[in-house]
């Protein structure tokens, strides 16, 4: 489980500092798949490096933290950021963006295997020991063994995105980061990636949370997802609920742009384009696209609060609803 508390980052630039988390008080519970999704530069991977403790100059926390807790072989863990380092691969492990090219290309996989691996976990085995736990770890997960012998670049890109989440989740953690996992790979093997982190997910029954702008991933994939918006989260809820009866706004528009199977009308995207994060308005960050906005909205930042059981969002405009449900 991932508690995220009261958290607030940002960059520090010479310009100014750059806020990307802004309060963000949310957990991302045991066996659930959680999508965070939002446009490009809303700060999806910002969240997902504060996540698995990558924090590092020019980005900072200024409040708050992140506990990744949860219990492994009968012994509970706690760790929190600025530690959860000391346990990546072993309770978490993360897929990046572009996960491809971290593989040197000039090493065989196998090698790069056998490094990933901590020293704790090998206990005494030889290397030709851990090698065959791989190797059989990587049949369960119907890839060839004959993979560990390859250099990254003999692969395809579908192989070597396999390849990185066999290695993020041999070691079972208790939770997976993947950062669009499915971009630059065609339709086929997306699918067959995709499928790969469900039944991995179901296999593991830890918490698999994927980063991703494309809404068709989240739909077919995730059970609980954060809308993100301008570096904040705007719309949080159970997946069905948000493509159901979207409450925010932004979300009531991105889900509307979508195209739906059998229609021929065509979808119009949102207008306009997001606030540069260096310099938001005031009020509303999404209020200059918002069809409903009002002064209010121009002037004042909305709390994200809880709108119905399980379905927060940040909005003014529905302060009604909130009143209606008491
Ligand atoms: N090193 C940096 N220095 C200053 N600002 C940065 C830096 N990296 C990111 N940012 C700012 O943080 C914002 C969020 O970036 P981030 O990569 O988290 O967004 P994203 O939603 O993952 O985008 P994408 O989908 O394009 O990867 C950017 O719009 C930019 O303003």
């Amino acid at each position: 489980m991932l508690k995220i508390e009261h958290l607030s980052t940002s960059y520090k630039t010479i310009d100014g500092d750059v806020h990307v988390i802004n309060d963000l008080d949310l957990t991302i519970k045991d066996n659930e798949i959680f999508g965070i999704a939002g446009e490009s530069g809303c700060g999806k991977t910002t969240l997902l490096n504060t996540l698995y403790d990558i924090v590092e100059f020019p980005l900072v926390i200024d409040q708050g933290r992140v506990v990744l807790e949860g219990e492994k072989n009968g012994s509970k863990f706690s760790y929190e950021s600025g530690q959860i380092r000391k346990t990546w691969w072993n309770n978490i492990s993360y897929v990046p963006q572009a996960a491809q090219s971290v593989l040197n290309p000039i090493v065989r996989l196998k090698k790069q295997f056998v490094d990933s691996i901590p020293k704790e976990d090998r206990k005494n085995e030889t290397e030709a020991q851990t090698l065959e736990r791989v190797a059989n770890y990587l049949k369960e997960l119907s890839l060839s063994p004959d993979v560990l012998e390859a250099y990254p670049f003999q692969l395809s890109g579908g192989m070597r995105q396999r390849a990185i989440i066999a290695l993020a989740t041999f070691m079972s953690p208790n939770v997976v980061l993947a950062d669009e996992p499915t971009t630059a790979l065609d339709v086929v093997v997306q699918k067959g990636i995709l499928m790969m982190l469900m039944r991995l997910q179901k296999q593991l029954k830890n918490t698999l949370v994927i980063v991703s702008h494309d809404m068709g991933v989240h739909y077919q994939v995730t059970n609980r997802m954060a809308i993100m918006y301008s570096g904040s989260v705007v719309e949080l809820g159970n997946t069905e609920d948000i493509f159901g009866d979207p409450i925010h706004p932004y979300t009531t528009m991105l889900v509307g742009a979508l195209p739906r199977v059998g229609e021929d009308i065509q979808r119009v995207g949102i207008p306009g384009r997001p606030p540069a994060l260096k310099d938001p308005p005031p009020g509303c960050r999404f209020a200059p696209r918002c069809p409903h906005a009002t002064d209010r909205c121009r002037k004042e930042v909305p709390a994200f609060r809880e709108v119905r059981p399980g379905r927060f969002a940040a909005c003014h405009l529905l302060n009604e609803e909130v009143k209606a449900n008491g």
